[in-house]
């Protein structure tokens, strides 16, 4: 019997292809989102960066035992959500970014939550959000509270997280993790995981699982039989670059080690 995310399914063994979640990181500029990509994908903290570039990274992860091809688009909008659809037609799950010493980063977290609230209300779609208060290690210079970042995500309903991009990796990663558990949990809830166009009339005669590209890997369609389904368009804006962290540690000795682009990892 065919089940998704995991467990056995029909036609799944050892070489199924891995999940693949995608994971927008949005909030105002300066909370720390390139900070956090980027000790995410590499383990290191930088303090030196485009804040203009936007690109999405692609790591391979393993979940819970599961591979999952994760791919990260760390946006830059301008002081508001701006052309969101990039994101919004695009994520399957958000990271939404404030700094614990910044009011106003707060207040923009805020906006994003919003936004996304009112995108799933339209879309009559979920959206798995986090809430992630950056830059614990500035605690001294709080603006806000624990107990005001709980509060917000607990009126949208998402889970909640102080981080440092520049402490522990560990607790990095487990946030990246849970948004991928997160989003994994909507996929599983929701099977037809990404929005279909219905192009034409047309028989579907097979009853093959779709491609893993748009997160559909487990889903057996055994109903359609009058329309064909198109892809979803690819985001026009965002760049791909994948990174091997295994590359950035074997390449240490490098006075300096451009990584990514447009960060410069020393
Ligand atoms: N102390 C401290 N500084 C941080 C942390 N995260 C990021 N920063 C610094 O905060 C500044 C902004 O970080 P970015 O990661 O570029 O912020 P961003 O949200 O990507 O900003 P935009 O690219 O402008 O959208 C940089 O100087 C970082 O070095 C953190 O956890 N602790």
């Amino acid at each position: 019997m065919a089940s998704v995310f995991g467990k056995p399914r029909a036609g799944g063994g050892p070489q199924s292809a891995p999940l693949e979640v995608n994971l927008a990181i949005v909030g105002r500029r300066g909370a720390g989102k390139s900070a956090l990509t980027v000790k995410f994908l590499t383990r290191r903290f930088i303090s030196e960066y485009d804040p203009n570039l936007e690109d999405t990274y692609s790591s391979e992860e393993t979940v819970d035992h599961q591979p999952v091809h994760l791919r990260v688009m760390d946006t830059a909008d301008l002081d508001t959500p701006r052309n969101c659809e990039r994101y919004l037609n695009w994520a399957h799950a958000f990271l939404v970014v404030y700094s614990v010493d910044s009011r106003q980063s707060f207040e923009g977290s805020s906006s994003y939550l919003e936004l996304l609230a009112v995108h799933a209300k339209e879309t009559h779609r979920s959206f798995p959000a986090l809430l992630l208060g950056n830059k614990l290690d500035m605690a001294q210079y709080r603006q806000v509270t624990q107990a005001e970042g709980a509060a917000l995500a607990g009126r949208f309903g998402c889970l909640f997280f102080e981080v440092s991009a520049c402490l522990d990796f560990e607790h990095v990663q487990h946030v990246f993790h849970e948004a991928v558990r997160e989003a994994r949990r909507e996929l599983e809830k929701n099977s037809l995981a990404r929005p279909l166009f219905i192009s034409e009339e047309r028989a579907v005669h097979h009853q093959a699982p779709l491609t893993a590209r748009h997160g559909l890997a487990s889903c057996t369609f055994n109903t359609l039989s009058t329309a064909s389904l198109k892809e979803m368009p690819a985001v026009a804006q965002a760049k791909l670059v994948t990174v091997k962290s295994s590359r950035a540690q074997s390449k240490r000795k490098a006075p300096t080690l451009t990584l990514l682009k447009g960060f410069k990892i020393f």
